[in-house]
């Protein structure tokens, strides 16, 4: 048995806590919102997972120094946009060494930073045993269901994944290892641009084609910026690759696929924020990678396609318009660049 806090009483992070808490873990999840955590030690969060009775071992609070001193091994599960702030208020209670391991899938504009990078941004090396990035095709309603999902635990330090792989993995999460850590960071977070897309074709009333379209050529530039970035191309086609992209293009369960539908069907993104109610990290992972993919010299028409349409207030049919139009290629030519 293993002493883990989880930040971040979201979705995500109440269904691993919902793992955790049934693989007989001592296990606290800290909310920021005190109502929050009362109704989490009611045994609901409805909210997030509306049908769900939370296992009574599952502990929640709201107080962070309580949290960070409980934990050995402390899992992140914010959004993205807020791993910083939350980072430095762990920062002023840790005083000793411990295992980091986060769920969250964006970059961070304008740093560019993946999120492990942040996490070391933040945290003090002497407190940091390692940081282990867990991802994969798992959407929080199917896992609290028991349905069968599989994940990868991705460090460097293959002692550490294994422990981590050793935490989450039951008869219904089954739990890989990997030591490309660029690779699942980058696929884990820019698939939610592919599955806006999809989203939005699927939005103005194209089918299949198109979805297919969308999703084989957007692999393809996520593969392209995340092997010039260090990764190992193969990951691309494990889970945290194909595999997320798949269940976040297709599932009805997406919050990308979902928003992305929303604007194709001609709602503006204020209308489809307020909306949603949850995060949906691909808007901001759009612009992150439209901006790496300037900084790294890598062509993602899909991405800048989409970011015309957020942030430069393109039309969907437009750039739906540019993205056919482009001039014509080999669709090995990433292979043939690199012969
Ligand atoms: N949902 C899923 O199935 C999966 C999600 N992920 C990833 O996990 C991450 C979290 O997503 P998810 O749980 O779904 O998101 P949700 O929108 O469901 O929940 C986000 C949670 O974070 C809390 N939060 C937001 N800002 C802060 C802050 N500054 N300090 C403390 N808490 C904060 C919210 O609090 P409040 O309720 O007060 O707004 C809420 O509890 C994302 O990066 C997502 O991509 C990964 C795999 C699966
Ligand atoms: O990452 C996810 C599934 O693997 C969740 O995707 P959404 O944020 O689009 O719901």
């Amino acid at each position: 048995m293993e002493k883990v806090s989880v930040f971040g009483a979201g979705s995500w992070g109440t269904a691993l806590s919902y793992v955790l808490a049934q693989n007989g873990h001592d296990l606290l999840l800290w909310t920021h919102r005190q109502e929050q955590a009362d109704e989490i030690n009611a045994h609901t969060n409805k909210r997030y997972l509306k049908d769900t009775r939370l296992p009574e071992s599952l502990k929640a609070t709201s107080d962070l120094a309580l949290a960070v001193n409980h934990g050995d091994i402390l899992v992140m599960a914010v959004p993205t946009k807020a791993i910083r702030e939350v980072c430095q208020d762990i920062k002023k209670v840790l005083d000793r060494k411990v295992l980091f391991v986060h769920v969250s899938k964006g970059i961070e504009p304008d740093s560019l930073k993946r999120i492990s990078e942040m996490i070391r941004e933040e945290i003090p090396e002497q407190w940091i045993e390692d940081v282990v990035v867990l991802s994969g095709p798992s959407h929080a309603e199917e896992v609290v269901q028991e349905h069968p999902t599989t994940v990868t635990a991705a460090c460097e330090n293959t002692a550490a994944a294994n422990r981590i792989q050793d935490l989450f993995m039951n008869h219904y999460f089954r739990v890989y290892t990997n030591t490309d850590v660029i690779g699942v960071e980058i696929g884990g977070a820019l698939k939610n641009i592919i599955a806006l897309a999809v989203g939005i074709t699927d939005g103005l009333g194209f089918g299949d084609n198109a979805k297919a379209a969308i999703m084989t050529r957007g692999l393809a530039e996520i593969a392209r910026l995340g092997v010039k970035m260090g990764a190992t191309p193969l990951t691309f086609s494990g889970l945290t690759g194909v595999g997320d992209l798949i269940v976040t293009c297709t599932s009805v369960h997406s919050r990308n696929w979902r928003a992305g539908n929303m604007l194709g069907k001609g709602k503006s993104l204020d209308e489809v924020l307020e909306e949603m109610g949850m995060v949906v990290e691909g808007i901001r992972t759009t612009k992150a990678a439209y901006q790496l993919s300037e900084a790294y010299d890598v062509p993602m028409p899909i991405t800048a396609a989409l970011y015309s349409v957020l942030f430069d207030d393109v039309s969907t049919d437009e750039a739906v318009g540019k993205l056919m139009g482009r001039m014509k290629k080999n669709e090995m030519e990433d292979l043939i660049n690199l012969l």
